[in-house]
């Protein structure tokens, strides 16, 4: 098991070449927000755009439309009814995220389908929150992420669920063969979050604590981990999710020398300026 360090956000976070455009740092697709929880998939948009993806979609309920582009005009929107929009957009973005704030229903079910039937085999699929819950209660869907890149981000009710390990037994070693029968990478998110790669090495976090205990922590990991796979795309995928998972902890550390709980707004907010520094 490896402890991961700041050597590895200085290691992806890298100057960027004069010669660019927004083409260069990739395009991410952001797919949920019911009607109860529109600001999931809003917080994972923006913090996608924050964290330097090139460009952002975020295929939602349209209700949330005015609140996103209030909130994040950068973020392109589309109505996640529109069927032949939103498989355009699954065929043509470079990575995925589903599940911040899904429908648990019939529908969510259909969007989820959907995207592990016609995601394209390099796109990594980010897959979070309710998408998690939904692959635990419809597991024949599991056998559609055969040759997909899935990254799963479960927190341990949600893994417990789809690993179907009950939290207090959630050891390496059970992790690992869950992890192994998945095919994917599991960012298992607690207190010293672990990493478990393709590969089957286990990264942890030692930084990261209480004053992340808040509802949006977990949306906002997914938009920063698809932005940091989106632009860092010619480096070592295990090395850019690991500085991915880190750079969020980090950033909350930061802010929590001053703040009892480190809001995830906040957190984006700040994104841009902590890149900033490990980029020299
Ligand atoms: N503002 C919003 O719109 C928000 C929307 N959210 C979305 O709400 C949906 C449900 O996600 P939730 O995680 O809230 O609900 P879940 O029902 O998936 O899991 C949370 C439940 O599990 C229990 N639990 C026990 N041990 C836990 C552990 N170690 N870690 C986490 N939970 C533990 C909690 O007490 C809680 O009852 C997801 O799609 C999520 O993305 C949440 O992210 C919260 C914020
Ligand atoms: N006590 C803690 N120590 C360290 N990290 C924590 C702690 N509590 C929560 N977190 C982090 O906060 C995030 C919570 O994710 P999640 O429960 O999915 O949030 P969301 O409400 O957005 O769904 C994870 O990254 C988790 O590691
Ligand atoms: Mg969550």
């Amino acid at each position: 098991m490896l402890l991961l360090t700041t050597d590895i956000l200085s290691q992806v976070i890298t100057p960027r070449p004069l010669l660019s455009h927004k083409g260069n740092f990739g395009r991410v697709l952001a797919i949920g927000g019911s009607l109860n929880f529109g600001g999931a998939i809003i917080m994972a948009s923006q913090a996608a755009v924050y964290a330097g993806a090139g460009l952002v979609s975020c295929a939602t309920n349209r209700a949330n439309l005015s609140a996103l582009h209030a909130r994040c005009p950068e973020v392109m929107f589309l109505d996640y009814h529109d069927q032949k929009q939103t498989l355009s957009a699954i065929q043509q973005n470079d990575v995925i995220i589903i599940g911040p704030g899904l429908d648990l229903d019939d529908f969510g079910f259909e969007l989820l389908s959907l995207v592990l039937t016609y995601a394209k085999e390099d796109c990594p699929v980010i897959i979070d929150g309710s998408a998690i819950t939904l692959l635990s209660q419809h597991p024949f869907l599991l056998k559609k992420l055969k040759n997909k890149n899935v990254i799963f981000t479960p927190h341990q009710m949600e893994w417990q669920r789809l690993a179907q390990i009950p939290i207090n037994q959630q050891e390496q070693a059970t992790n690992l063969i869950a992890r192994q029968k998945l095919e994917a990478t599991v960012v298992l998110k607690k207190f010293q979050t672990e990493i478990y790669h393709p590969n089957n090495q286990i990264h942890q976090l030692s930084i990261g604590g209480p004053y992340m205990a808040t509802g949006g922590m977990g949306d906002t990991l997914t938009g920063i981990l698809a932005a940091f796979l989106a632009q860092f795309h010619n480096q070592d995928s295990i090395a850019v999710i690991d500085a991915a998972v880190y750079f969020h902890s980090y950033v909350a550390r930061e802010l929590s020398q001053d703040n009892y709980v480190t809001l995830p707004s906040i957190i984006c907010q700040t994104i841009p300026t902590i890149m900033r520094r490990f980029a020299n």
